[in-house]
Parts: structure tokens; C-alpha cells; sequence
């Protein structure tokens, strides 16, 4: 269907020209096209509206001041980020019917990935964004990975075109990564939430967002701002932010639904590791629920039950919910168990990159470990370097052998970055190249011991001095595990 400007825009335009496309990057315009122009925190985009024209824009949206006699319609707005969010998705159109969003410094990716399985055991051909990309399951099929991972929220254009591809292709169910950054952006406002949900609130990202309050502030517009009255908001009743989340959705007229040990709406009342997993004893509207859970770790068992929240938010009979909680698969290296060792003495893998990520994974493996438990981290350059001296004080204190290593040093020095963790992880010891690292780490591993390789999860690259070298955390530990080149 041809849209025009006042299609986007819901207003009436002297000049309402046809508009082709949607995209802050002039990059992508081509004839007919609106063009955001958006100050960025590299470069200001406004500088590109010229060029823009100049390859055929129809109309330009941009924030107030600037951009005369440009001969094209100039539209003008307060939030122009807010504006181009809701202008591609009104561009795009559809959406599924059932958008839910989480957010989270940690946990966001796992509970995306359980809300789409758990939608697609039910029956519904559904969709999980963020971290890992897009990926479509349904009963009976294989799944569908349709965008490979990216950034965890996608800019709001790329979002509106995939949601409405994903409308188009009868997915019904979508559960999306609301990541702080991308919240602040606006990168979800043209998104339609039936219910957002909250994992927990820790150290990250201070480099972006300044101070813990803005962090918080940027979670909370999900609430505040995003998610509309009347939808649900699932909280874990056991975060320390979980009082601060219930006042904002409380305000903004959502009716709160809490998980955890102190949730109202789904109480865990206990939780037994075994060997497959966990068991897990769940009251739900006044009944007791047994579940075996084929995933170990209370973070897990924490973000099972936000991800079942959010489908009995968005209309799933919860006993129905519960009961698909036992076929459920962890997202890709999130505490992904990788082999045995020579000497005996089991292998993970997990994306902890924050302290709260680090003390939960080393304290979700201490009861699985007899002998050492052993730890090769790191922390990323370009990123938050108050984490640093954290995450070396937990590995430190919590793992009996720490190795500190590099973790995607970016632009930055990986020595000073070492240096930094270093400082605070009396005992840890340096090799800097991950690869000897993990050799270093699997040497040591014994009988009963337990190692893991934290930081990068499921990324394929080292990125170092700004260059993408080729790098697998679950290749390179079974290639040492197997004692072969990886
Ligand atoms: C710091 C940050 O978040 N930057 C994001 C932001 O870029 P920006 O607007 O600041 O970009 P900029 O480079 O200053 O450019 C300003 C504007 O000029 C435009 N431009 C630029 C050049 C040109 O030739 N023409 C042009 O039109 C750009 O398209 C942009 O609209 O908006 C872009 C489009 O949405 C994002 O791609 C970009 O993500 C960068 C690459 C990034 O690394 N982001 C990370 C930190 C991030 O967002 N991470 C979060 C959190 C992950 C977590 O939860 O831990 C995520 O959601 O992935
Ligand atoms: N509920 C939780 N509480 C604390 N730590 C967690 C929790 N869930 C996951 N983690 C830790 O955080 C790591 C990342 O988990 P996940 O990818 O699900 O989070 P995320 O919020 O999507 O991360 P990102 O911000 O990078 O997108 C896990 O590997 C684990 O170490
Ligand atoms: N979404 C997170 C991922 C961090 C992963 C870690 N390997 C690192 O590079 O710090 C970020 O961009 O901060
Ligand atoms: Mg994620």
C-alpha cells in the first residue's frame, strides 16, 4: 500500500509526498525516501541531509533548528528519534499480534529465547529478536535463524521492517530484547507491547548511560513510557530494583505480575539441583506445580520464570506454560556445558560479562564442583571500566583459579584493561592471548573440577584495535579439551 508523509506522521502536509523508505543512515536512501537526520553520538547526522537530497530523499525528519532551503519537506520534532520509530513502523504496518519485550542488565537473551519456545510449544508460530538475531520457531519444524547476531535491540527501522516481515511470514508471538541502550534510543517505541518484563538491575554500561540512575531510568521507560496502561508488567519480585519497577508500572496503570521467591504471581517455593537440571515447586493461582527443569543454576531458574510470566501476561493458560518449562533448551553460551576433560573435569561456557554475570555463573557451578572451580574472564575495551576492577574481585574471591585474559579489547590497550581487573584479583593469573588461556585452564582441569570460559558466550570474533579476528569460546575449549588445533 503507497504511504505518504501524512501516513507517517498523522498529520496533514501541504506537500504529502509518497515516501518509498525509511532510514536514518542516508547509506541506504535512494529516490523517494525519508531521511532521519539524527544527532549521533559519533557524528550528527543532520550533516548528511544535504547528501541525502541530493540522492533523492522526499522529505527529511530532523529535531528543531538547522536544515533551511533544503527543497524538500523539513518535518520537525521535539524527539526526533521517538519520530522515526513510530514513522517506520507506521511505514512497515504490520507487527505481530503479541509483542512482549524484556529488560535486564543480565538475562535478557535467555528469557527471549524461553517466551519463543514456550509460544511455539503452545502452538503459535513464533519469533524471539536481540542478541542472537532473529530466530522463528514453530511445533514440529526446525527453527529459523533470520538476521545473525547483531546489536540486541536493532535501530528502530530495522526493527519495524522485520516485525512486519515477521507478521508477513504468520509469526504471532514475539518476544524482543529491550536493551538499555536501544530503550534510550527509542529503538522499540514503534513497537505495540501487550506486557515488558524485568530481570534484575546491576553494574553495566556506565560508559554510555553516565551514572546508575540514568541506567535505571532508561530500563524504566520501558515501563514508564513504552508499555502501554492496562498491559502487564512481570517483574522478579527478588531484584533489589524490584520495588522501584513495581512503583513505576503501578503508576503508568499496569497491573504487576512478580516471579521469583517473593513473586505473588508465580512463587517458586524450592529449588533442587539434579543431575539433568533442577526441580522446581511453583505456586500459581493457589495450585502447586513439579517441574523439571533440564537447566541448572538459580539464574536460570530466575529467568524461567520471568519468560513464563510474559506468556501467562500475554493470554497462556499457566499450567499449560509450567509443563513447557521441562522442554526447555538454554540460549547459545549461556552456561552451555562443552565437554569432559583428559584428566576428567567438565567444560562450560557462558557470556557472563558483567560482576553480578560472573558471581551468578561461579556461584551457579560451586555446588557442581568437587575439586577447583576455575575461571578464565575478561572485560571488554570501549565498555564500562568501572566493571573492571569488579569482575577481578569476583573471580578472584569466588574461583580457585583465576585467569585473566582478553575479552574484546576494541580500541583499548588489552594490557591496561588486564591491569585494571588485575588490581583487584590478588592470586589471578595473566595470559593475555584467549586461545593459551583456555589451553592454560584446561591443563589444570582434574577429576571433579569444573572450568569455565566466560565473556563471550556465542561470539565469533576477538575484536582487537578495531579488526574482527575469528574466535569461538566453545571450538577453542574442545579443541583443548580434545588436545587438537581448533
Ligand atoms: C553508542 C550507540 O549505541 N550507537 C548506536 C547509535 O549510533 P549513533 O546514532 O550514535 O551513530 P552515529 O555514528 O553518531 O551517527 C549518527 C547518525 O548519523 C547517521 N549517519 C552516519 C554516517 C553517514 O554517513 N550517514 C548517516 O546518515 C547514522 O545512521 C546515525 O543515525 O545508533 C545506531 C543505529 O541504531 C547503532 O548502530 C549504534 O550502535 C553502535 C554500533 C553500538 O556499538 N552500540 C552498542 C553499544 C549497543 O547499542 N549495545 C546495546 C546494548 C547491549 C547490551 O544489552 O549489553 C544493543 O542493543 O546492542
Ligand atoms: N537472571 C540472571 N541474573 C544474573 N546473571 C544472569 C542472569 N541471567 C543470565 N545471567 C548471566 O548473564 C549472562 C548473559 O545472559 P543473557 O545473554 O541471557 O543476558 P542479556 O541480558 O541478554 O545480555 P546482553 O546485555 O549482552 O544482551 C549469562 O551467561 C549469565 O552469566
Ligand atoms: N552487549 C554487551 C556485550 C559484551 C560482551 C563482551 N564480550 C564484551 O565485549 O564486553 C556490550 O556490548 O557491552
Ligand atoms: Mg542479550
Amino acid at each position: 500500500m503507497t504511504k505518504r508523509l501524512s501516513d507517517l506522521f498523522n498529520r496533514p502536509f501541504a506537500n504529502d509526498s509518497v515516501i518509498a523508505g525509511v532510514t536514518a543512515d542516508s547509506r541506504k536512501v535512494t529516490a523517494g525516501w525519508l531521511f532521519a537526520a539524527l544527532p549521533g553520538t559519533k557524528v550528527d547526522g543532520r550533516d548528511f541531509a544535504e547528501g541525502a537530497v541530493a540522492k533523492g530523499a522526499a522529505a527529511i525528519l530532523a529535531p528543531e533548528g538547522g536544515l533551511e532551503g533544503l527543497g524538500v519537506p523539513v518535518v520537525r520534532s521535539e524527539d526526533a528519534r521517538r519520530a522515526y520509530a513510530l514513522a517506520s513502523a507506521a511505514f512497515w504496518g504490520k507487527q505481530p499480534a503479541m509483542c512482549v519485550a524484556v529488560t535486564g542488565t543480565n538475562g535478557k537473551t535467555s528469557v527471549a529465547g524461553f517466551c519463543r519456545q514456550i509460544f511455539a510449544q503452545l502452538g503459535h508460530k513464533a519469533a524471539s529478536m536481540g542478541t542472537l538475531g532473529v530466530v522463528v520457531s514453530e511445533a514440529g519444524q526446525p527453527d529459523q535463524q533470520l538476521t545473525p547476531p547483531g546489536l540486541t535491540t536493532p535501530d528502530a527501522g530495522d526493527v519495524a521492517e522485520m516485525i512486519a516481515r515477521l507478521a508477513d511470514m504468520g509469526v504471532t508471538h514475539l518476544a524482543l530484547e529491550a536493551s538499555s541502550h536501544g530503550v534510550d534510543q527509542r529503538r522499540v517505541d514503534g513497537v505495540k507491547l501487550k506486557a515488558a518484563a524485568f530481570t534484575n538491575f546491576t553494574q553495566d554500561h556506565l560508559d554510555y548511560h553516565g551514572s546508575m540512575e540514568a541506567y535505571r531510568a532508561a530500563k524504566l521507560r520501558l515501563f514508564d513510557t513504552l508499555t502501554p496502561a492496562g498491559a502487564t508488567a512481570v517483574l522478579n519480585a527478588d531484584s533489589e530494583a524490584f520495588p522501584t519497577f513495581a512503583s513505576t508500572a503501578v503508576t503508568s496503570g499496569q497491573s504487576v505480575f512478580s516471579v521469583g521467591e517473593d513473586g505473588q504471581g508465580l512463587r517458586l517455593i524450592s529449588r533442587t539441583p539434579t543431575p539433568a537440571g533442577q526441580d522446581l515447586v511453583v505456586e500459581a493461582q493457589g495450585r502447586t506445580y513439579d517441574i523439571r527443569l533440564p537447566l541448572a543454576g538459580a539464574f536460570q531458574a530466575s529467568n524461567v520464570l520471568v519468560a513464563a510470566g510474559l506468556c501467562v501476561a500475554a493470554g497462556e493458560d499457566v499450567g499449560k506454560v509450567l509443563k513447557a518449562l521441562e522442554n526447555l533448551e538454554g540460549a547459545a553460551g549461556r552456561l552451555q556445558r562443552v565437554g569432559r576433560g583428559p584428566h576428567g573435569g567438565e567444560a562450560y561456557v557462558d557470556y557472563a560479562h558483567t560482576p553480578d554475570g560472573l558471581q551468578t555463573v561461579l556461584e551457579a557451578l560451586r555446588p557442581h564442583t568437587r575439586g577447583k572451580l576455575i575461571a578464565v574472564f575478561g572485560a571488554g575495551g570501549d565498555r564500562d571500566r568501572g566493571k573492571r576492577p569488579l569482575m577481578g574481585a569476583i573471580g578472584a574471591k569466588l574461583a580457585d583459579i583465576a585467569i585473566v585474559t582478553d575479552d574484546n579489547p576494541r580500541s583499548e590497550d588489552p594490557a591496561s584493561i588486564r591491569a585494571a581487573i588485575l588490581e583487584a584479583a590478588p592470586g589471578a593469573r595473566e595470559i593475555g592471548d584467549r586461545r593459551a588461556a583456555i589451553r592454560a585452564a584446561v591443563d589444570l582441569l582434574a577429576e571433579g573440577d569444573v572450568l569455565v570460559v566466560a565473556g563471550k558466550g556465542h561470539e565469533q570474533g576477538q575484536i582487537v584495535a578495531g579488526v574482527v579476528h575469528p574466535f569461538d569460546d566453545v571450538a577453542e575449549t574442545l579443541a583443548a579439551l580434545e588436545g587438537v588445533d581448533a
